[in-house]
């Protein structure tokens, strides 16, 4: 065994290589994906299927969309004797078809919440701390069922391996038709794009498209999601949950407002719940949410808060004007 810097190389084979690193981009890549490779296995722990996850539910589900946080606190080392808390004592209350956007600084803890719903992240064990969407509480819901029933848009478009078709990158779950998939592709304006590229059918790679492409991709993904979602509701009404990580963080204002545009149109009765840096955006919901320290320290309607003495997120809103001010 040979250890070199944090890397553990079994034979001097792979000490060769690592010597060759230097002197080759491609072998440096391989041994990068190594690392990496490495690191995830050491690092991500496999997810418990926890026996009490005994409910499994309906596609439909969840029929309103009303989420409430009870006292929650969670760690991303909750083994350690003293874990850091991402979210602390977190109590809120979201009703359905409310939009809600969450804002704060770097590290408050805005992508732990929404990661607190997709149960990525589990609230510290406790009796009394408990997430519960439209009458059932998160923990007895199976995790991959849960993933399927809400609708996430994270901050990073991932795609399928290199050459897969636009379709399949659309909807990997080939849930819908062609016509479907132009029509999503034609309400985030991406149709053309893919036309002059092939269409549908043609190969795609994720650097076929720029970093706000990649986000407007993501959302028609969601919107896609959504249309399919509708069809099997038997004549229910058409809600459920859309949660939204910084999806406009690359994109101008003219392609946040098509974003925008379509959370309205197209998820008119859903509860959304949207971290967001674009003051713009926030402006657009009925409620705001400020994080600090993996605590709510506000929350309030953004346009009555943004004109509020005293207020954390009346702060940003001028400090913002002000740069804009600055810029002009
Ligand atoms: N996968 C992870 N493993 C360990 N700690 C994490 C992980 N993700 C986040 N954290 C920690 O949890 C805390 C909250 O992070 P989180 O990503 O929720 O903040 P955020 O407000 O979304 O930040 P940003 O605006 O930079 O995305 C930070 O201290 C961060 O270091």
């Amino acid at each position: 065994m040979y250890v070199v810097g944090k890397f553990y190389l079994r034979t001097s084979r792979q000490l060769r290589l690592l010597d060759l690193e230097t002197k080759s981009p491609l072998l440096e890549t391989s041994l990068g994906a190594i690392a990496r490779l490495k690191t995830f296995n050491e690092t991500v722990r496999p997810e418990d299927k926890d026996e009490h996850e005994d409910v499994i539910p309906s596609e439909q589900w969840p029929r309103t969309g009303a989420v409430e946080i009870k006292g929650v606190s969670a760690a991303y080392d909750a083994d350690e004797e003293s874990p850091n808390l991402a979210l602390r004592n977190i109590n809120l209350k979201i009703e359905s078809g409310e939009k809600i956007a969450i804002c704060g600084r770097t590290g408050s803890g805005k992508s732990s919440l929404v990661a607190l719903l997709l149960k990525l992240l589990d609230p510290l064990p406790s009796d009394t701390q408990e997430v519960i969407i439209d009458d059932t509480p998160l923990s007895r819901i199976n995790r991959a069922s849960l993933r399927q029933c809400l609708i996430a848009v994270p901050q990073e478009a991932v795609f399928l391996p290199d050459g897969t078709t636009f379709q399949s990158n659309l909807d990997p779950y080939e849930a819908s038709t062609p016509e479907d998939c132009k029509a999503v592709l034609i309400a985030i304006g991406l149709w053309t794009f893919v036309e002059e590229r092939g269409g549908l059918n043609a190969g795609m790679t994720a650097g076929t498209f720029s970093a706000g492409q990649r986000q407007l991709f993501s959302v028609g993904r969601a919107l896609l999601r959504r249309r399919i979602r509708a069809s099997s509701l038997d004549g229910a009404t058409d809600q459920g949950i859309l949660l939204l990580d910084e999806v406009s963080s690359s994109v101008d204002r003219q392609t946040e407002i098509v974003m925008q545009e379509i959370i309205e149109r197209e998820f008119t009765n859903y509860t959304v719940i949207a971290v967001s840096h674009r003051l713009d955006m926030i402006m657009g919901f009925d409620r705001v949410i400020v994080m600090d320290k993996g605590d709510i320290v506000e929350m309030g309607k953004p346009v009555e808060l943004s004109t509020t003495r005293g207020s954390k997120f009346g702060d940003l809103v001028r400090a913002g004007n002000k740069r804009r001010g600055e810029q002009a």
